[in-house]
């Protein structure tokens, strides 16, 4: 696969917290909205058994990265007794700020499992791939299942949902949110869950974020960008921050808003999508 895949970004439209598993883990239902905006990634199959991440704008390289995690985990699923094992190249070009709610890590982890499972012929179904994905984390089933989606359980429990074509503000505050933080004080200082709904009810019923005001309380900094863009329209926070954004009818209503920001304000108007990208491209490929 030697053209750039675009790994998308995500927007949670709402989210409530409706308990706990015995594990640590939140029971969540929330509508994930994909988008047009992404990382690029390149992925170049190797003969040396080597599985290399180069980035092109960041620090993010280790061991640790999600990316580099998520080729490892394939390749011992799928080459556990094979003497030759693949490798793989993969060039990451960083767009969306990490730690920023947008998904980025769990995205680029899902787009490495399901480039690498056609480049290395592993040819697993999708929900073979969504199992490993969740192993890696909640938010990864989503972007291999590769449609905006309603979801329930930790991020498993997915049904695709169409969505009217939507244009968004979103405001990209200098601050990164690390995700256990938030649930840690969400359940050691807010004693509270949200009842469980059916989904008509919830897509009919105004949208909103439990964890927002979890996020306000912990970053300052964040309710001082939610006040002054209460001037503006009705503005909410996706996942667990950091980043806030506002729904539009189009992209020219959505870029009108953008100009009236002061210059200090860090924003990126996006599409939000019904297909990921990389579903379509894989689509194209015949093997
Ligand atoms: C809550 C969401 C909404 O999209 O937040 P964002 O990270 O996107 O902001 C996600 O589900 C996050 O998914 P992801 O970022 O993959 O989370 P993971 O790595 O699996 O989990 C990180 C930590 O968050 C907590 N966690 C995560 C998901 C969940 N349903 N319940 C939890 O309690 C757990 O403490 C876990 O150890
Ligand atoms: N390829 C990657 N891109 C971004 N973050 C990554 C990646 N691999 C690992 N991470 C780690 O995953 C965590 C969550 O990052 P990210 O997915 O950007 O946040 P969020 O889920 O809030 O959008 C960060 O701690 C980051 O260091």
């Amino acid at each position: 696969m030697h053209q750039w895949v675009v790994s998308p970004g995500k927007l949670n439209l709402f989210l409530y917290v409706t308990g706990r598993r015995s594990d640590g883990y939140h029971y969540l239902q929330t509508l994930f909205r994909l988008l047009d905006y992404g990382d690029n990634m390149k992925f170049f199959v190797t003969k040396n058994g080597c599985i290399r991440l180069f980035n092109t704008n960041n620090n993010i390289i280790s061991n640790n990265n999600l990316v580099i995690q998520a080729a490892k985990l394939l390749r011992k699923f799928c080459f556990r007794s094979c003497q030759k094992k693949p490798g793989v190249d993969i060039i990451l070009h960083k767009k969306l700020p990490i730690g920023s709610g947008l998904g980025g890590g769990s995205s680029n982890a899902a787009t490495t499992l399901m480039i690498l499972n056609q480049e290395w012929r592993c040819f697993l179904e999708k929900k073979v791939l969504m199992r490993l994905g969740l192993m890696l984390g909640a938010d990864i089933p989503v972007f291999i299942n590769g449609y905006s989606a309603f979801s329930e359980g930790i991020g498993e429990k997915l049904v695709s949902i169409f969505l009217p074509e939507r244009w968004y503000l979103i405001i990209i505050p200098p601050i990164y949110i690390n995700t256990t933080w938030v649930f840690d004080v969400y359940r050691s200082a807010f004693n509270y869950y949200s009842p469980y709904r059916s989904v008509e009810k919830l897509l009919n019923t105004p949208f909103s974020n439990d964890l927002e005001p979890i996020v306000k309380n912990m970053f300052p900094e964040i309710k001082k960008y939610f006040f002054y863009l209460s001037n503006y329209a009705s503005a909410r926070l996706t996942g667990t921050g950091a980043c806030i954004f506002f729904e539009f009818y189009n992209r020219y209503l959505a870029c009108q808003s953008q100009k009236y920001l002061p210059n200090w304000i860090k924003s990126i108007v996006v599409r939000g999508i019904y297909i990921s990208p990389v579903h379509q491209i894989l689509s194209k490929i015949k093997i």
